[in-house]
């Protein structure tokens, strides 16, 4: 068996980020294993940096593998240290997140085991996770109208519905309902959830997603549907029903997910994957704090996110 490394010296411009159920990322070469740390601590799992081959150019094409609750789902929806997650994968050079997410449903049509690609997010965390890299001596107002990225979407969509005779039952837009959690909703918010127009439940997609537009980069989130919540009269849900579901339909998720790196490690896609759409958008949204009233230790944190940015 090859040795595992502990540093990677090229750029990895795509990460995943595993959720729930997802916690290695099987059928890639294993290449090397990096255990950062960041001016917010380190990340959920070590970062693991997986080769497969361009199909433009037959070459190794890398990917980083970060699993959001740990390698052993020991960290709670509000114990993920997304500012470290966000950060590290910004610094190892990754502009392009595909994220996945259990959820439950909100809408009967969207069935257990269907895919989501959602297109909005409802805020109903409360305010106790770190949700923010500008604070403290230097603020930032990023834009997050659309949370997700439309781009990457269109070609997560693509890739879902190719997989379509395999099983893969893709919706193409849902708001996702980010909760606080970690208990499952109450019946009345359930439904109150649904009367808000909510696709899908999970207590994941924020600050995740809010971060990655404040480091500029292109984030999309992959939704399984694991439950129907218990707004539906199948039964309340429980987390033996969202492992079960997730277990049964892993090799769905495996292949989507594959399907999508497939199609990003693209030559034709390299400037989509390199984000430079958003590049830039954060200098002018984070200058705001003349330099007068930038303190010393934001300096130094956001100069390690954005080197010579803000000098
Ligand atoms: C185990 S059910 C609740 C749990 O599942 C989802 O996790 P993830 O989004 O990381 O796949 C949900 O957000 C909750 O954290
Ligand atoms: N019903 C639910 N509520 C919140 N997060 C979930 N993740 C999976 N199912 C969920």
């Amino acid at each position: 068996m090859a040795k595992i490394a502990h540093s990677y010296d090229d750029p990895v411009r795509i990460a995943v980020i595993g959720g729930t159920g997802l916690q290695t990322l099987a059928g890639f070469t294993h290449i090397a294993t990096l255990t950062p740390t960041t001016p917010w601590g380190a990340p959920s799992s070590p970062i693991s940096i997986l080769h497969h081959p361009s199909p433009s150019t037959g070459k190794p094409f890398p990917i980083a593998f970060l699993s959001r609750h740990g390698l052993h789902h020991e960290l709670a929806p509000h114990e993920v240290p997304s500012r470290a997650n966000i950060a590290t994968l910004r610094s190892i050079g990754v502009r392009t997140i595909i994220a996945f997410s259990a959820v439950g449903s909100l809408q009967e049509e969207i069935k257990p085991r269907d895919f989501v690609v959602p297109d909005q997010v409802i805020d109903r965390t409360k305010g106790i996770r770190p949700f923010t890299f500008f604070e403290g001596g230097m603020v930032g107002h990023v834009g997050f109208a659309d949370p997700f990225d439309p781009a990457l979407a269109k070609i997560v969509q693509q890739c879902g519905h190719s997989l379509a005779g395999e099983g893969v039952r893709l919706h193409d837009k849902g708001t996702v309902v980010c909760m606080e959690g970690p208990q499952f909703s109450t019946r009345a918010e359930s439904n109150m959830y649904r009367s808000w127009g909510g696709s899908v439940i999970n207590m994941s997609a924020l600050p995740e997603a809010k971060l990655a537009r404040e480091a500029e980069i292109a984030y999309q989130m992959i939704c399984m549907s694991t439950d129907y919540d218990c707004w539906h009269d199948s039964g309340d849900v429980t987390v033996e029903m969202v492992m079960g579901n997730m277990k049964a339909n892993a090799e769905n998720a495996r292949r989507f997910v594959g399907a999508v790196l497939d199609e990003l490690s693209k030559d034709e896609h390299e400037n989509l994957v390199l984000a430079k759409h958003v590049e830039g958008s954060v200098k002018f949204a984070g200058g705001i704090t003349a330099p007068a009233g930038r303190s010393k230790e934001a300096k130094e944190r956001i100069a390690w996110l954005f080197p010579g940015y803000f000098d």
